[in-house]
């Protein structure tokens, strides 16, 4: 009886989830690097954390494998998978001091005594709680009791670390603050693959050294934060990670999109009939240019908004399309029903195909 205990990542190898007749992971071909932090990002119900539970073994595939540091587990139950786990509720033991509740895992693998204060110890001072093994977790703050929750999962040393919202239930503040440890922490163990389940796409930008995007079931996307924010595979991925102007048009040769009567210049290529340009509203300027490679269009400003250090602008092309700028925040702003232009740069409109 061995238990997984090496690093060595995971990797999903077709796995597909059904409760009943339902679908709800769809073949899933995805690898997480030994040491490398993937966010599985996407909106509510796309199947993030039944990825996040298949790894676990708290759900068993109706086809697929999944593996761990190389090795198929996906018969094995888990506890013998080596994985350490984090939930959005913290799910701590009330009863239990804070010590004993970061011991659990421990003493359920059965690790020898003076080997569990030890680890229990290495587990709080990696988290910050040292202080704080006494107490009971109704004596913490919820910043705390999930600081308690990452100790214990990381107690048993684990290859993998799966976090399933661990920041949703804490105030904007702490989630920041918490985000940054996360970030810590994953320098402190370069050797453990981290898969984090979020909807928030600010958590996956700042922590992931890649992002997954599931929509509906199904891997949509993968890549680093920034090729999916530079160079989004779909008009999905374009606006569920970073914001982005979508503007629906049809390709009219090398390079060079109709949108609304408007010839753009666009990276990505050529195409036929209909396609989707992208460009991110802080790479959208106001005003004229005559740049070369730089497109100009023309609307009337429907909406302005002011966020403190910057303005967006949103300026109508058309009944069906607009454009949001953001630009530093302006000393005249444009009234709404005013007509001005806007321009980005050709290179900063991309074609992406429609999800
Ligand atoms: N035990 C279950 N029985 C039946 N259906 C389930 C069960 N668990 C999850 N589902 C369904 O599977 C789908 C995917 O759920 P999952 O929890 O993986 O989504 P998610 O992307 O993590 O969503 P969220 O961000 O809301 O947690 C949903 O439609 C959900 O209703």
């Amino acid at each position: 009886m061995t238990t997984v205990t090496t690093g060595g990542g995971i990797r999903f190898d077709k796995v597909s989830v059904a409760y009943g007749d339902t679908v709800v992971l769809d073949s899933l071909d995805l690898t997480v690097e030994p040491g490398e932090v993937m966010a599985l990002l996407g909106p509510s119900g796309s199947g993030k954390t039944t990825a996040l539970r298949a790894v676990a073994g708290f759900v068993q595939p109706a086809s697929g494998r999944v593996l761990i540091g190389g090795r198929d587990v996906t018969g094995l139950p888990p506890y013998r998978r080596g994985i350490g786990m984090v939930v959005q509720q913290y799910a701590l033991f009330p009863h239990l001091r804070v010590d004993a509740n970061v011991a659990f895992g421990l003493k359920a693998q059965k690790a020898p005594r003076d080997g569990i204060a030890e680890r229990v110890a290495e587990a709080l001072e990696m988290t910050g709680m040292s202080a704080y093994a006494k107490r009971y977790p109704r004596e913490l703050s919820g910043g705390q009791q999930q600081r308690v929750a990452i100790a214990r999962a990381l107690a048993i040393r684990p290859g993998v670390l799966l976090l399933d919202e661990p920041l949703s239930a804490l105030d904007a503040q702490l989630r920041s603050g918490m985000l940054a440890e996360l970030g810590r922490l994953h320098r402190d163990l370069p050797d453990v693959s981290m898969l984090y389940v979020t909807h928030d796409q600010s958590e996956a930008l700042t922590l992931a050294d890649r992002i997954a995007v599931m929509d509906r079931a199904r891997l949509q996307d993968c890549g680093t934060p920034r090729e999916l924010y530079r160079s989004p595979g779909s008009a999905f991925t374009a606006s569920f990670v970073g914001s982005a102007n979508l503007l629906r048009g049809v390709w009219c040769g090398a390079g060079v999109v109709d949108v609304e009567g408007v010839r753009l210049r666009v990276r990505g290529g050529e195409g036929a009939g209909e396609v989707t340009v992208c460009v991110r509203p802080h790479l959208v300027g106001l005003g004229e240019s005559d740049e070369p490679g730089v497109n100009v269009v023309k609307g009337v400003v429907t909406g302005l908004q002011w966020r403190g250090a910057s303005h967006r602008v949103t300026v109508a092309m058309s009944d069906a399309v607009e454009m949001t700028a953001e630009v530093g925040e302006l000393r005249e702003p444009p009234g709404l029903g005013e007509r001005v232009a806007v321009h980005f740069a050709a290179e900063d409109a991309v074609a992406v195909a429609d999800a």
